[in-house]
């Protein structure tokens, strides 16, 4: 599929490589949805995109993800300017920077110690751990999903430093004020992305807050499947874009 395939160039008019910033979602945007945190794949010619996508719009390419920055560096390494990992917890705003994280709680023990048990008893419910909270996987244990997220809304109850994030089969705690809007609008802060117009595509609830604050910002947010009907669709979209000579039709 090509640009040619959609009904409209979905960039606003005026957005060019010379204005936009591209700030983009890994997981169902940049690669497809996989079993397993750890079994996506990076499409051929996918790092070739993006690094020429990056110099055509001046260094002003950003991964704004909820994984920790580090898996981004495994599966794209040097490709984005910038990266926000943990839904914005961390930012890297050049790939020789040194990190910047948000002075956020310690994840309590006992949650971490009754999630390890209570996921003994869903065979394939996994835990992934990060610095600032935890996701509890149900994509291998379907039946799961409702009994996770009941023990994690017990944990949560009376008490508003942490909050309960429903993600693509599985539920993620992190703490309170921490979403992509934030990351996005810190991005945009800083050259090369200051002063040029943000373009946020993602594909779950999470992204809302991402899409919201680019619009906020003068730029544009895109959805998937609204906007494009799947990861591959968006890809070989952001492939055409990244050679074009002009962006305006
Ligand atoms: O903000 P994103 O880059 O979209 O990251 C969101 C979460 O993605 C990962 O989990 C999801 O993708 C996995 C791989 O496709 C899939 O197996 C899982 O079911 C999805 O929930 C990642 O593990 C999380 O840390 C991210 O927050």
């Amino acid at each position: 599929m090509n640009s040619a395939s959609f009904p409209s160039f979905p960039l606003p008019r005026g957005l060019d490589a010379g204005h936009a910033a591209f700030l983009l979602d890994f997981d169902g945007t940049l690669v497809d949805i996989a079993p397993s945190p750890g079994e996506v794949r990076v499409a051929p010619g996918l790092r070739a995109a993006l690094t020429m996508l990056r110099d055509r719009c001046g260094g002003a390419v950003a991964i704004v993800t909820g994984r920790p920055i580090e898996q981004i560096d495994h599966f794209l390494p040097g490709v984005a300017e910038a990266v926000c990992g943990e839904h914005g917890v961390a930012i890297r705003r050049h790939p020789s920077a040194a990190i910047e994280r948000a002075d956020v709680p310690a994840f309590p023990r006992n949650w971490l110690e009754a999630a390890e048990h209570a996921l003994k008893t869903w065979p394939g419910a996994t835990l992934e751990r990060k610095n600032a909270g935890v996701v509890l996987h149900y994509r291998a244990a379907p039946d799961a999903g409702a009994a996770l997220r009941d023990m994690a809304e017990d944990w949560l109850a009376g008490q508003s430093i942490f909050e309960l994030h429903p993600a693509k089969m599985a539920w993620e705690i992190r703490p309170a004020g921490i979403d992509k809007g934030h990351a996005v609008q810190a991005v945009m802060q800083q050259p090369p992305f200051a002063g040029r117009r943000p373009v946020f595509v993602g594909d779950d609830v999470t992204d809302e807050d991402g899409i919201r604050a680019a619009r906020a910002l003068g730029g544009a947010g895109f959805r998937i499947p609204e906007d494009f009907p799947d990861a591959a669709a968006f890809r070989s979209w952001l492939t055409d874009l990244a050679a074009r000579s002009r962006w305006d039709g």
